[in-house]
């Protein structure tokens, strides 16, 4: 994703790479940029965001395992720091983001709701960023519409075959050699079922997201932004 982004941001013609940097290279490189984007590992970039909000960088980031606990995190670094703007998207595809959109809508009116992802073996993180926010924002509309738990009469089961629970919504990650950022969202009521799915076929396909986070991150009227459902106006 690193490498996509370098390439965006040279070719578009409103921005300017300032660097590009890897684990091996020192942060400073990135002085003098007005925003940083983060796609690295889930366990270094709280470290990463942390510096930048010290040195009054906003940070657009895509870098997956923001739960709750971490957000809290961010909040509290941003707090503690007046000047720069967080905006972490699970996922920068404007289609991944409509996906999620219209899972949300579609959730108060399904009985059964379950999520799939399927993405490329190299993945650090299970269930993958876009799967935990789409779970949230259904178990969100479920309890919102006063649903009660979907049915399952499961009383035997293999440890992990039901998948996990996130939100109250089972989500099941499969890690599949061709593949590279995919997700189905499954709803079901009597006589009637309900599938979302969204592909990336290529890691070109998060850059308009990418670029939009970048041109707009300090504009943003919160300090820290989830999700790019605001700057599409969804
Ligand atoms: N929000 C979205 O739309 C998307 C999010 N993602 C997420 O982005 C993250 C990265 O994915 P991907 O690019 O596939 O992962 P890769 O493993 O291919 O790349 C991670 C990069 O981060 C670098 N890195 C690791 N630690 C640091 C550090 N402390 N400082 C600077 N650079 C560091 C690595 O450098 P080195 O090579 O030196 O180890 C490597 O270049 C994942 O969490 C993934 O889930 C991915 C796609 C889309
Ligand atoms: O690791 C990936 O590849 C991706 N990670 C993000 C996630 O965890 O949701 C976004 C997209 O699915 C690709």
């Amino acid at each position: 994703m690193g490498s996509e982004v370098v390439k965006a941001v040279e070719a578009a013609e409103d921005t300017e790479l300032v660097a590009g940097i890897d684990s091996a290279d020192e942060r400073d490189k990135v002085l003098g940029a007005d925003v940083v984007v983060d796609f690295t590992h889930p366990d270094v970039v709280m470290d990463n965001l942390r510096w930048l909000v010290d040195h009054g960088i906003h940070a657009v980031v895509g870098t997956s395992g923001f739960d709750e606990g971490k957000l809290a995190e961010v909040r509290g670094l941003l707090d503690a720091r007046p000047g720069p703007n967080v905006l972490i998207a699970p996922n920068f595809g404007i289609a991944a983001v409509l996906m999620m959109n219209f899972a949300a809508k579609a959730a108060p009116y399904f009985e059964s709701a379950e999520i799939v992802e399927l993405h490329h073996p190299k993945k650090a993180d299970a269930p993958s960023g876009t799967a935990y926010r789409t779970a949230e924002l259904i178990g969100a509309a479920r309890a919102e519409a006063g649903l009660a738990p979907a049915p399952d009469a499961t009383t035997s089961e293999l440890p992990g075959a039901r998948g996990a629970q996130v939100a109250g919504v089972r989500v099941h990650a499969l890690r599949i050699t061709g593949m590279i950022a995919h997700q189905e969202v499954v709803f079901g009521t009597h006589g009637e079922t309900l599938t979302i799915r969204h592909d990336s076929m290529n890691r070109e396909s998060f850059m308009p997201g990418v670029l939009l986070g970048v041109r707009r991150v300090a504009s943003l009227p919160d300090r820290l932004t989830v999700g790019l459902e605001s700057l599409l106006g969804l």
